[in-house]
């Protein structure tokens, strides 16, 4: 079954070379007993090691049931391990995070998916533990049990995937005469059964039972005795079978069952560790908590803007006159320009074919009066169009019609907030109401836009429900003569949203003929300002993203460094692991589970934070918030890749780590 020829295994230790096997030849039967004594420092667990796959040999041959073992890979050697050899240290080696039922099944976590199902499983393990006399201590931890209790565990973990051969290095070393004794009893016992044995010892009186005993010197056979049958009979029953063949090459997948065991140690190291855990993770917390709130925000603003947008028309736009800039070449043109005019607004009307309604606006701040009631409203000079362009409606009444404008006649149409303010329950239509010192007759009613202050400062949109709006030719005589040309705004709207570029280009570009090129008008057109605005938000999403980003970096770092920590401090859990048959890249998988856990964590917590910073915001400053699913969805994912990246570092040394290392690992 095993064969080594001319093994040689070298350490070299700066300039120095220590040779601790040197031309090992050796053959090793199906269902021997060989004991392997020798004395300190010449080469015993060395060559345990060895033939465990452990560790790989600097030269010659080994052949394991006909494979050359030296050319396998990690994956491979890590099956072999898994499948084909069972551990017994002298130290137990258990996992103390672990109960013994975990521990007994614990190389099933690190087997091929078909080995067996979760039933065969348990009942193997129970059947194990009731063959080592531990059955009632299924569900104890490694600290509740004896000296002799633990190598019992670790026994019948070493029978759980039912190897062929059980590899022992001095498993009676840290126990009593006594309970040595019953070590040694219980392994006879499989080798009886037909397993293949080898066990390293200093004592003559554990080599006894052994049918070959192997004499090691420097590193060299120095001789090989043979023995008669061996003397103590087997005293226990084993429950299992020796395993039947399997194909060495080939990787094992991770199975469920392994990931959802990482998970749970994993949950545990957090629990277990809650201080250290939550410190560790705090960047992580502001830093998805910062991401959160900064998108919160933006998407308020978005949505605010949106509906703003949707109250003006996404096909209208408003011409509004800019106070002349100081440029001396500037005043020039303006001297010439005549600044905004009710001419203006008619000439556009023939450029631009997209025009469908275009109304001059002339805005007044009055005072208007019913019977007892004041209020200030915007009043408005206006045309017929305006109802169009202006985006408006009505709740009652009619709007201004042409023969209005043609009579200058003394009606108006009021706003919803108006309307409450003068006549509370009362139909306005066909009242009297004063503005300054004129009467005017109420014709309509608007309807009632949804405006709050925040909405008209973001924008600059005039609430509809203050505004009275009257014929333009009727608004002059609140003017003084000089002034009367002038007029503020030319409310456009388009005949259709995606005409609106188009429309903006002809309309620049006829004002600036018109204008002599100056600059005395702004084109404020309510979708370009959500463009503007998303620029704005761009900025501020700079300087938030700036913070989530630092708050991350230094969350990542400290994660690593505590991933780094836990590495160190869990480097012998790392050798017993490997030794039961995980491969490097299920340690990996491991510590990356583990990370990820932690930012995971980090990043709800960070949720809450960032969801409780959006209240706060929200409450105090009064700025709209919108948390999406999606953000949600990208603070996970960010404290996932957060983990990755900060993970992969410690992960990838807990997988470099060499298994016979990680085991002696103090
Ligand atoms: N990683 C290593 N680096 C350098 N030298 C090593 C290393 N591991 C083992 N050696 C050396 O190899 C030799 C054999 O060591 P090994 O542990 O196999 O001896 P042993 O017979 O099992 O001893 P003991 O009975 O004390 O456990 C020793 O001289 C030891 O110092």
């Amino acid at each position: 079954m095993i064969s080594l020829r001319h093994i040689e295994r070298a350490y070299r230790k700066g300039t120095l070379n220590i040779t601790a096997l040197r031309d090992i030849d050796l053959e090793i039967a199906d269902g021997e007993f060989l004991a392997i004594m020798g004395p300190s420092g010449s080469g015993k667990s060395t060559l345990l090691h060895l033939l465990g796959c452990l560790d790989r040999p600097t030269g010659g041959e080994y052949l394991l049931d006909g494979a050359d073992v030296t050319t396998l890979n990690d994956a491979e050697l890590s099956r072999i391990r898994n499948q084909k050899i069972g551990f017994v240290f002298q130290a137990f080696n258990l996992l103390p995070q672990h109960s013994v039922e975990e521990n007994i099944a614990a190389p099933f976590l690190y087997a091929p998916s078909n080995t067996f199902t979760p039933s065969q499983t348990k009942q193997t393990v129970h059947a194990l533990a009731e063959g080592v006399g531990l059955h009632q201590r299924l569900l104890h931890r490694p600290t509740e049990l004896s000296g002799g209790e633990m190598q019992r565990v670790a026994i019948a973990r070493a029978l759980v995937m039912r190897p062929r051969m059980i590899l022992a290095d001095e498993p009676t070393g840290n126990l009593d005469s006594r309970t040595g004794e019953e070590i040694m009893a219980l392994l006879a016992a499989l080798h009886q059964q037909g397993h293949t044995l080898v066990v390293v010892t200093h004592e003559p009186r554990i080599a006894a039972f052994a049918q070959r005993v192997l004499h090691l010197k420097d590193g060299a056979i120095e001789r090989i005795e043979t023995r008669e049958t061996p003397p103590l009979d087997a005293a226990e029953p084993y429950p299992g079978q020796p395993c039947s063949d399997m194909a060495v090459r080939g990787t094992v997948q991770p199975r469920l069952a392994f990931l959802a065991s990482m998970l749970r140690v994993a949950t545990q190291g957090v629990l277990l560790h809650k201080l250290r855990s939550l410190l560790s993770v705090l960047g992580i917390v502001f830093g998805v908590g910062a991401i959160i709130a900064m998108l919160a925000i933006g998407a308020g603003a978005k949505q605010e803007l949106l509906e703003q947008i949707a109250l003006l028309g996404t096909n209208t736009m408003t011409i509004k006159a800019a106070p002349q800039l100081e440029a001396p070449l500037e005043r020039g043109a303006a001297q010439r320009s005549e600044g905004l005019t009710e001419g203006d607004a008619d000439r556009l009307a023939q450029v631009s074919p997209f025009i469908q309604a275009i109304a001059p606006v002339r805005l007044l701040a009055l005072p208007t009066q019913y019977q007892q009631q004041f209020t200030q409203a915007d009043v408005i000079g206006t045309t017929t169009p305006y109802l169009q362009s202006g985006n408006l409606s009505l709740q009652s009444g009619r709007f201004l019609t042409d023969s209005d404008l043609a009579e200058a006649s003394r009606v108006c149409v009021i706003g919803d907030d108006i309307r409450q303010a003068l006549f509370a329950f009362r139909n306005p239509v066909g009242e009297l109401i004063k503005i300054r010192n004129e009467w005017f007759q109420v014709v309509g009613v608007l309807s009632n836009k949804q405006f709050n202050l925040k909405k008209q400062t973001s924008l600059q949109v005039r609430n509809v429900n203050r505004q009275v709006i009257i014929p333009l030719s009727t608004a002059v005589m609140f003017i003084p003569p000089q002034e009367r040309q002038r007029i503020q705004e030319i409310a456009i709207r388009v005949d259709d949203a995606r005409n609106v570029d188009a429309a903006a280009r002809l309309i620049r570009s006829a004002l600036n003929r018109i204008h002599y090129g100056a600059q005395d008008y702004e084109l404020v057109i309510p979708r370009e300002l959500l463009r503007q605005s998303q620029q704005t938000q761009r900025v501020f999403n700079i300087v938030m993203g700036s913070i989530a980003g630092i708050s991350l970096l230094v969350g990542g770092i400290g994660i690593m460094n505590i991933m780094l920590a836990t590495v160190t401090e869990r480097t012998r859990e790392i050798g017993i692991r490997r030794a039961i048959g995980a491969s490097q890249r299920m340690i990996l998988l491991q510590f990356l589970i583990e990370t990820l856990t932690l930012t995971l964590v980090g990043g709800v917590l960070g949720i809450a934070l960032g969801v409780g910073g959006a209240w706060l915001i929200t409450a105090f400053a009064r700025w709209r918030t919108v948390i999406a699913f999606d953000t949600i969805l990208i603070a996970c994912g960010v404290s996932a890749v957060t983990g990755l990246i900060f993970g992969l570092y410690p992960a990838s040394q807990a997988a470099r780590k060499h298994p016979i290392a990680a085991l002696r690992y103090e």
